[in-house]
């Protein structure tokens, strides 16, 4: 395995009973990314993250997380992630900086280290000044930071984040990803499960899309909006009698097949749309045609998740 990457997963397949919930899914994680695993309900998702994290074991296929193996060294591997979600066992009549000092100290710290760890991580977190207060009175997005900061008592090489931002409002939701970013900058990996696609756009530098178990797409979140299609535009003429004229323009210009459904044309814009979308409105002007709606779409996470994925339901 080469020394950039963080997890390698070759052919790996899980099956409860008859049910396939991974099907020879490979992936690769980069040192230092954000990677995220996308896909709908039922997809494999939480089945691939406890395999990674040891907590299921694959049926076929091998799994090497910052080079131990999951099925060899599953104790090695444990020492190389953090995992949130562990507010459950956060104590609410203690203070922040007293639940971290005790997590310290659970993660075998000493004393004064844990104490040290503590203030550190309430100071990148942004909790200095409630630091002192129990948690009782915390907001749903200072726990989230907090739980994001237990996680990280032991400096994890990996840190895996399933839904970070579920339930939160927008503003406590940019300062969770500001939080994640920071953290790779730093220098972590992070592997991340959203059902946000939005929120992989901002984060990852690269995304998986699974679904029935297989990987169905993967790369920049860029390169998978570029694969379903680039820009569209799409414009809708005021009268029916228009439609045609309007259609000839339309190809005449752009060189593409142009769809209509009643008034509205679609067709797909290449390079130097701005310019030939210009010349498009100048033409349509000189034709008198009158467009009554005009926009250019492009394609968002949203699409490219509609368009590869099928889901169970
Ligand atoms: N312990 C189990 N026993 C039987 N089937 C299971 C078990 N765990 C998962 N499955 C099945 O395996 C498939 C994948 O499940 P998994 O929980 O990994 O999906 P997911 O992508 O995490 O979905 P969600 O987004 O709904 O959490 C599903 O069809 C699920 O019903």
């Amino acid at each position: 395995m080469s020394e950039e990457m963080m997890i390698q997963m070759t052919h790996v397949q899980k099956r409860f009973g008859a049910k396939v919930a991974v099907k020879d899914l490979s992936l690769q994680v980069q040192r230092g990314e954000i990677f995220g695993l996308l896909g709908p309900n039922g997809a494999g998702k939480t089945t691939t993250i406890k395999m990674l994290t040891t907590l299921l074991r694959q049926d076929a296929g091998k799994i090497i997380v910052n080079g131990f193996d999951s099925l060899s060294q599953a104790q090695r591997v444990r020492q190389q992630f953090g995992l949130t979600g562990q507010t459950a066992s956060i104590d609410q009549d203690l203070s922040a900086r007293e639940n971290l000092q005790i997590f310290g100290r659970l993660n075998g710290l000493s004393r004064v280290a844990a104490k040290t760890r503590a203030t550190e991580l309430l100071a990148d977190f942004d909790l200095t000044q409630s630091a002192d207060h129990v948690l009782a009175t915390f907001s749903g997005g200072m726990r989230r930071r907090l739980d994001l900061a237990v996680s990280l008592i032991g400096k994890p090489a990996i840190l895996f984040l399933d839904e970070p931002t579920t339930g939160l409002d927008p503003r406590t939701r940019t300062q969770m990803w500001q939080a994640i970013r920071q953290l790779v900058a730093a220098g972590s990996t992070v592997v991340l499960t959203t059902q946000y696609l939005e929120e992989a756009d901002q984060l990852a530098d690269h995304i998986a899309l699974i679904d029935h178990g297989q990987l169905v797409a993967s790369g920049t979140p860029t390169a998978l909006k570029q694969s379903i299609g680039g820009q569209e535009l799409e414009l809708q003429v005021s009268t029916t009698a228009a439609v045609a004229s309007a259609t000839n323009i339309l190809q005449a210009v752009l060189g593409q097949n142009v769809q209509v459904e009643a008034r509205t044309l679609t067709v797909p814009l290449g390079a130097n749309s701005l310019t030939t979308v210009a010349e498009v409105l100048t033409r349509l002007q000189a034709a008198q045609i009158t467009v009554s709606n005009f926009a250019m779409h492009t394609p968002s996470l949203d699409d490219v998740f509609l368009k590869l994925t099928v889901g169970t339901n």
